[in-house]
């Protein structure tokens, strides 16, 4: 994180909800999609009894949960979901099993390397989204370290692992459409029979290679990352850890950017310099486009002096789960805005990049778009449905604008945020009571709490 935006403050850094100033906003943020799910991995693979707090309890995680369910491990929850325990199987697991792995990317590509450290006949499936979402190179370094895969056309899900356990060794992994592949691959190795060095080649995505490394280090693996790039990952068991989960920074952009278009200010707490979470820079991008921004040690403000600044690039390959987030407010700026380095956001739930400039381009927009960037030029809108392609980050995203800009949008699914904040549309009216319910969103803004509420999500759909 910025030096700048690291400045130690007292006044964001209060912990609680009710503490709060009444002019400053305090989303309830549920927990990240990426530690739930690496916790769970890691919890299903160790020795003991780990638990999780505050998870996130949405479509991507409940899917990954059952999954490992699937797989051998056994979890409880608390009546309201808030803490989940998980009885580890104490190494690789043993099939036959078929596991479901929905539209969860995530569980795509770090469960099939769990399995090939186990025994039996393992089959993983998802939906047609995750099916045509790129795995041939996670496929290809399993075979290349001797597992037994078969995958489906062009390397994809459905794919069948027949385990007997991995030795491990060596192996490169084209990381540049992924993370999630060497994600997966680490976090199998210590399970290996002599551990496993590995190279992510043009890996894109660094902070979560970070947060994975930081994990398996919680659950007792020993790993090193080596002057020359490489990961050696020694032999050995993980055992139980207890994991706080924070919430979740990529869905933390959303109310981040709204409070930079509404002039209101947002904090965050439970996400500060500490924080596992690369997604949090992107508050950086908003105190470039004149936001001001100020990050503690356990808590961020943004607050927004009601006009945004253009006139810039930016790079977001490293959070480019947040690009769509800027994309959809750069129409309000006063000058052209180019995102580069997001060449790997088209290969997500959607073409992110395509869908952006689509969706923008049916409200009047000018883009102009390259294989790995997209400049968004501001001017008047019309009024548009936007496609959101069942992308949870497209329909989130345009939601901001708007409430930036009443009247500019609709939905046509916005029911898929559910993959990851099934309360995300009632959480934004609780804040901003001029946002738009979407038609067919149960509100629920007078409940106690509605964020991390999963039967909600499927009262939505
Ligand atoms: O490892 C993870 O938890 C994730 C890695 C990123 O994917 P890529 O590595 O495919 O960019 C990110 O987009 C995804 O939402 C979560
Ligand atoms: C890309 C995403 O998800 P995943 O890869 O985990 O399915 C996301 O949540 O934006």
């Amino acid at each position: 994180m910025d030096a700048k935006l690291r400045s130690e403050r007292t006044e964001a850094d209060r912990p609680s909800f009710d503490t709060a100033r009444s002019s400053e906003l305090v989303p309830r943020i549920p927990g990240s999609k990426s530690l739930t799910n690496r916790t769970l991995l890691l919890a299903a693979a160790a020795t003991g009894v780990s638990r999780l707090l505050a998870p996130l309890v949405s479509d991507d995680t409940i899917a990954f949960r059952a999954a490992v369910a699937g797989m051998g491990a056994r979890w409880e929850s608390s009546p309201l979901d808030e803490v989940w325990d998980v009885t580890g199987i104490g190494r690789g697991p043993v099939g036959p099993a078929r596991v479901w792995c929905a539209d969860a990317g995530t569980a795509g590509r770090f469960l099939p390397p769990f399995a090939a450290t186990g025994q039996g006949a393992f089959l993983f499936d998802g939906s047609a989204q995750l099916r045509a979402r790129p795995q041939k190179p996670l496929v290809d370094a399993l075979l290349r370290i001797g597992a037994r895969a078969t995958a489906g056309v062009g390397g994809g899900l459905p794919l069948v692992i027949d385990a007997d356990g991995l030795d491990g060794g060596e192996v490169t992994v084209d990381s540049s459409m992924s993370s999630q592949y060497l994600s997966g691959l680490l976090m199998a190795a210590p399970l290996m029979r002599r551990g496993l060095t590995l190279r992510g080649a043009r890996l894109v995505s660094r902070p979560y290679i970070d947060m994975t490394l930081s994990l398996m280090r919680r659950f007792g693996a020993r790993v090193q990352e080596r002057d020359d790039g490489d990961f050696a990952v020694e032999p050995g068991a993980y055992a139980a850890a207890d994991v706080a989960i924070e919430p979740d920074a990529s869905t933390a952009s959303y109310f981040f950017a709204a409070a930079a278009g509404t002039g209101q200010t947002v904090t965050v707490p439970g996400l500060g310099t500490d924080s596992a979470q690369g997604d949090l820079r992107f508050v950086e991008v908003l105190a470039k486009a004149g936001a001001r921004v100020q990050v503690g040690k356990t808590a961020t403000t943004v607050t927004g002096n009601g006009t945004l600044r253009g006139g810039f690039t930016v790079d977001m390959g490293e959070i480019s789960d947040t690009f769509m987030t800027l994309a959809a407010i750069a129409p309000l700026v006063d000058a052209p805005i180019t995102i580069r380095g997001i060449g790997h956001a088209r290969l997500k739930e959607s073409d992110r990049i395509a869908a952006v400039a689509a969706n923008l381009a049916a409200i009047g927009v000018q883009t102009r778009e390259g294989a790995d960037r997209i400049t968004i030029h501001p001017g008047p809108l019309r009024p548009a449905r936007v496609n959101c392609r069942r992308d949870h980050r497209i329909a989130m995203a345009f939601s901001v604008l708007g409430l930036v800009a009443p009247g500019t949008i609709t939905l046509d699914d916005p029911a898929c945020v559910a993959k990851t904040f099934p309360g995300f549309h009632n959480e934004m009216r609780r804040l901003f009571s001029r946002y738009e319910l979407p038609v067919g969103t149960t509100d629920m803004t007078n409940t106690a709490d509605v964020t991390n509420t999963v039967g909600m999500a499927k009262e939505n759909r």
